[in-house]
């Protein structure tokens, strides 16, 4: 059964950082790792990521490598990520994850009424060409951050079903998540989705984390 973890839940606090104020990881899963991060980002940072976006949005109504996305999207461009605002979030996440600059640019995706992302997995497919390439071009999206721009009325959760995690979209909040095991083999468990926005519209700034390739090409923590 799926559970919805809200700030009512038991929490299992794991590590906290500080950048303008503390914030906490509450671990929502062990294998694979995902964790929940309250108040990641400020409103100030959500309202700009989404006052930067909103005009430059583009219909994501596609199939690719059998992932169906119906909301609208855009990729920060060069240039559009060095902004002040967004700097200081990148900086935030350095305090739980290792951001390089093979690091893909970060994406924020609308969703309206209806809309949704089917399940997939973040991670490249090391055993397809396409995905070895990417690998050798980006590097492995060893993980994910996830933020919340906006509450959602109803619906719109983001759901890992092999696990049975269910992270309800709160405005600020982010949801950190890794998409290959420590030992650094991709991870079928970090298989999610973006359920259907039932009623409201749903904001996520996304950006995924690339392991720079080490000379060995063997992935590493
Ligand atoms: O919107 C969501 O909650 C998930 C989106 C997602 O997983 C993706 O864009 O890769
Ligand atoms: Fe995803």
């Amino acid at each position: 059964m799926m559970m919805t973890l809200t700030d009512q839940e038991t929490e299992v606090i794991k590590e906290t950082c500080k950048v303008d104020k503390p914030v906490k990881l509450i671990e929502l899963s062990q294998e694979p790792r995902i964790y929940r991060i309250p108040g990641f980002l400020t409103d100030e940072e959500c309202e700009f990521l989404i006052d930067t976006s909103k005009n430059k949005l583009r219909p994501c109504n596609e199939i690719s490598s059998g992932v169906h996305r119906s909301g609208w999207g855009l990729f920060m461009k060069e240039g559009e990520e060095d902004h002040q605002i967004t700097k200081n979030v990148f900086n935030k996440m350095k305090s739980f994850v290792n951001i390089s600059e093979s690091c893909e640019v970060m994406q924020v995706i609308r969703y309206n009424q209806g809309e949704e992302t089917s399940s997939h997995y973040d991670y490249f497919n090391p055993l397809t060409t396409n995905g070895s390439m990417k690998i050798g071009l980006y590097g492995q999206r060893v993980c994910t951050i996830l933020m919340y721009l906006c509450d959602v009325e109803e619906g719109g959760e983001t759901s890992f079903p092999e696990v049975g995690v269910k992270v309800k979209p709160i405005k600020g909040d982010a949801v950190l998540f890794y998409n290959c095991k420590p030992n650094g083999e991709v991870d079928p468990l970090s298989l999610h989705q973006g359920d259907p926005v039932l009623k409201g519209t749903k904001w996520v700034a996304i950006k995924l984390i690339n392991q720079k390739n080490k000379e060995t090409g063997a992935p590493t923590q």
